[in-house]
């Protein structure tokens, strides 16, 4: 990819006022005194913009040249608009890009349990097809045990995380990582027993992780949370809280899905690539933080936890349509 680099000094121009690009258009020098690139890109098709540059040198910026005409910067894209941004970006240059996708309400719709979820026909198919069209550079990185991923979106097999970067599987030979410890039993006997004073309340057992799930009863959130906290201290436990959607994690502390993420990041295909982290969830926050931090992006599926005003995509059956799009699946 070649980089332009851009002086320091910009100047409001306009206000991109159509398509929704953003709030305005800011123009750059380019270093190499080329005259900027002003047009805006929806108002004029020749101006399809070529090359993506960065997605957040110092802000929420989007930075995009033309090596031919220039450049342009649009400042401040709102998230909404990044999907349709990034489309034919990553279409044009698929071997720029990683993409990686949590799975509960981002791939997937909530459901009322972890096994009443439903996964859509098209899923799988158009997973791997993105699979192969960004040469392996996609990645589930969930809260899940990768076995539990593996079964649902088979026969696709996707390089990922799971447990908030406990386990890891990569598409070479490498083995998925061993399973750590278990979580103290002293802690389990505890929350079974937190569990049980709570009706309606789920403790799903995930090994060296504990998920007390509160959705059909959603009034006792705020007391399992106190319990919880509680119990950590008086065990004297390495862990920390994960609040989710309904839920409430148990965790080992140093990992999460920003390990999950560096992790992949580091591998090939993943190494050097643009990441896209797409998630609805608090703990993939910490993820969009590292996915941005490489000058990615972290997009959000609007749901219990992100604002539709904040998000880029209103709900899992929008990001499954935008991987149909991105993997080839119709003519965008
Ligand atoms: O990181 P993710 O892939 O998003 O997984 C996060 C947790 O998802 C599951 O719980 C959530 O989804 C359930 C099914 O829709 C829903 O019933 C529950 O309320 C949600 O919290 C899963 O059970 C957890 O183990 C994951 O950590």
């Amino acid at each position: 990819m070649r980089a332009v680099r851009f002086l320091p000094r910009r100047s409001r121009i306009g206000s991109t006022g159509r398509a929704g690009l953003g709030r305005s258009i800011m123009r750059r020098t380019c270093l190499d005194g080329r005259p900027p690139w002003v047009r805006m890109r929806q108002g004029n098709r020749a101006c399809r913009p070529t090359l993506l540059i960065s997605g957040r040198p110092t802000g929420p910026f989007l930075d995009i040249a033309s090596p031919s005409t220039g450049c342009m910067m649009i400042d401040a894209p709102r998230s909404r608009n990044l999907p349709d941004l990034l489309a034919p970006q990553i279409r044009l240059r698929p071997d720029d890009y990683a993409v990686y996708f949590d799975f509960d309400g981002t791939l997937v719709d909530i459901a009322n349990t972890p096994e009443e979820v439903i996964l859509p026909p098209s899923l799988t198919p158009d997973l791997t097809r993105l699979q192969q069209r960004l040469g392996g550079a996609v990645a589930v990185v969930t809260g899940r045990h990768l076995a539990d991923i593996a079964r649902m979106i088979a026969p696709a097999q996707l390089a990922g995380s799971g447990l908030h970067g406990l386990e890891f599987s990569f598409m070479s030979a490498d083995p998925v990582t061993p399973m750590p410890e278990a979580i103290a039993p002293a802690l389990l006997a505890r929350a079974v027993a937190l569990v049980a004073s709570h009706p309606g309340v789920r403790l799903e057992y995930k090994g060296p992780i504990l998920a007390v799930h509160f959705r059909q009863a959603p009034e006792a959130g705020p007391a399992l949370l106190n319990a919880l906290a509680h119990l950590l201290v008086e065990l004297n436990l390495d862990h920390h809280l994960k609040e989710g959607r309904a839920v409430i994690e148990v965790i080992p502390n140093g990992t999460s899905k920003a390990t999950a993420l560096r992790e992949i990041m580091r591998r090939q295909p993943f190494a050097g690539r643009i990441p896209i982290m797409i998630g609805d969830d608090r703990a993939d926050e910490d993820a969009f933080v590292v996915a941005e931090g490489a000058g990615g992006f972290g997009l959000k599926v609007a749901g219990e936890h992100f604002r539709q005003a904040d998000a880029s995509f209103m709900e899992p059956a929008e990001v499954r349509a935008w991987l149909s799009r991105i993997a080839g699946g119709d003519a965008a």
